[in-house]
């Protein structure tokens, strides 16, 4: 799977089978542009690039908060760093694409961008690629097919396929090349995709664990494996990537063996609007009507008579019910009313929900550290944190860290508080590396690497 660079950076160099149109960058009085796009389930993230081999960062946007409003606006240029509330109704990704986009060609300092003519390539972060294990150009064979499974990642796929249709609609001139977090994971052992079901409904379906963030885990494995100066290859890490959405992998040399989440996102941790992992069978016992009913009556729907049987399923929740709860309305949101994790990972939490929400999350990436702990026979070199709650909160670290004491992980208090600098991409936050694995934190990066 090529990175951003090496799919640039060799097509560039390449006059056979050229991407690039390098006659017409020839007429070209600017450099043009690459511009990538990362639409997360709560914000969308935009850098533009220098067409150049490597790519050289030129500026970067993003909105936060889409799902908690209002939302916030950020941009940076080099040193310079700008973040306002957003008074706007972004209620979508598309709506947050096109509003980084009018911010960004208003810049005056921007001056090598001021319009889509100065794009020529927009590479988009795509969560589910099926059985894609490489990134594709977008045309109309690759695009209906991506469109085909856009429901199994429905916080995700639908919107940066918006997008994606937004740009062939509106940007017809401007390439677009889609990277998949699926992609990473394409090396995971048959026994750990498959799930225990009727292989022959499995296979016809594609009914497997796909794992995603993996452009992620990609890019945490380099940054990690370069700052440990370890070949990637021999690089065996366990990764959190936590934020709005939260999955963990294990890292064997240098690839994915294991990762919480499966067919789609939602399974595996719970998440801001995410449930995690349920017993399955919960679904047919979540009913919308249930906490009404009376002991009695809710005795009486499980009597097979027919009026019964007719109640029964007048409250049974259908399929597109299970998966809006399941994805949209349960997570942090459901049991604290919010979805922004710094309000539930602090020292003295509001309400007792808000601890609860918080010990949840501790119990289930404690689970997953011990079985990939396992999984990779104890050899790690280390166990790192990322995404918006792995790099911001000190507090989870702490907890997480101090519950994995008997894997010989220890913590430098002053390091954790101080978190991760501006533009420091991996910080050691280990207390005696003579004792065990390192603990790190991985400030990650979706939109450079683009890589699987
Ligand atoms: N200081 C903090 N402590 C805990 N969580 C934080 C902190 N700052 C941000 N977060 C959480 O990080 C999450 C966003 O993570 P991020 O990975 O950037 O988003 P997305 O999943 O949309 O890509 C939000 O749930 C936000 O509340
Ligand atoms: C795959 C996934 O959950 O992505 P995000 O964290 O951006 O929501
Ligand atoms: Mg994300």
């Amino acid at each position: 799977m090529p990175t951003l660079t090496s799919y640039v950076g060799n097509s560039y160099f390449q006059p056979c089978k050229t991407i690039l149109d390098i006659a017409h960058l020839a007429d070209s009085f600017k450099m043009k542009s690459i511009l990538s796009v990362n639409a997360g389930s709560s914000s969308v993230k935009i850098n533009f690039y220098t067409l150049e081999n490597p790519p050289k960062s030129i500026a970067d946007a993003e909105i936060s908060g889409i799902t908690a409003p209002p939302p916030t606006f950020k941009y940076q240029q080099g040193d310079k760093k700008h973040k306002e509330e957003v008074k706007e109704k972004l209620d979508t990704p598309q709506d947050a694409f096109n509003y980084l986009l009018k911010r960004c060609f208003e810049v005056p300092e921007l001056s090598e961008i001021t319009s889509v003519d100065d794009v020529q390539y927009i590479c988009h972060r795509i969560v589910h690629g099926g059985d894609y294990r490489d990134a594709v150009e977008i045309n109309d064979e690759t695009y209906h097919h991506l469109e085909s499974f856009e429901d199994l990642a429905p916080l995700h796929n639908f919107s940066a396929l918006e997008i994606v249709r937004h740009c062939r609609d509106k940007l017809p001139k401007v390439k677009s090349i889609t990277f998949f977090d699926s992609a990473f994971h394409h090396t995971i052992p048959e026994p750990v995709r498959t799930y225990a079901i009727d292989q022959e409904v499995a296979k016809a379906n594609g009914l497997r664990k796909y794992g995603f963030h993996g452009i992620s885990y990609s890019f945490i494995l380099r940054s990690v494996a370069q700052f440990l100066n370890k070949p990637a290859e021999q690089t065996n890490l366990i990764v959190m990537h936590i934020g709005s959405g939260a999955s963990i992998c294990a890292i064997r040399n240098g690839q994915s063996i294991d990762t919480s989440m499966g067919l789609t996102p939602l399974a595996g941790l719970p998440g801001a609007t995410r449930s995690g992992d349920i017993d399955p069978s919960l679904v047919f016992h979540y009913t919308n009507e249930a906490g009404k009913l009376s002991p009695a009556s809710t005795k009486e729907m499980h009597i097979s008579t027919v009026s019964t049987l007719h109640l029964w399923d007048q409250h049974r929740l259908t399929g597109n019910e299970a998966e809006e709860i399941l994805n949209k309305k349960s997570g942090w949101k459901a049991l604290t009313g919010t979805t922004d994790f710094s309000e539930i990972a602090v020292a003295n939490p509001p309400t007792k929900a808000h601890k609860l929400a918080f010990d949840i999350f501790v119990d289930r990436i404690l689970g997953y550290i011990g079985n990939y702990y396992l999984k990779l026979n104890g050899q790690i070199d280390g166990v790192v944190f990322s995404g918006g709650i792995g790099e911001k909160s000190a507090l989870l670290r702490k907890t997480l860290v101090d519950k994995c004491h008997c894997l010989g992980l220890g913590l430098d208090d002053a390091a954790n508080d101080k978190g991760p600098e501006d533009g420091e991409t991996v910080k050691d936050l280990t207390k005696d590396s003579s004792k065990g694995p390192r603990v790190l934190v991985c400030q990650t990066n979706e939109q450079v690497c683009l890589r699987s």
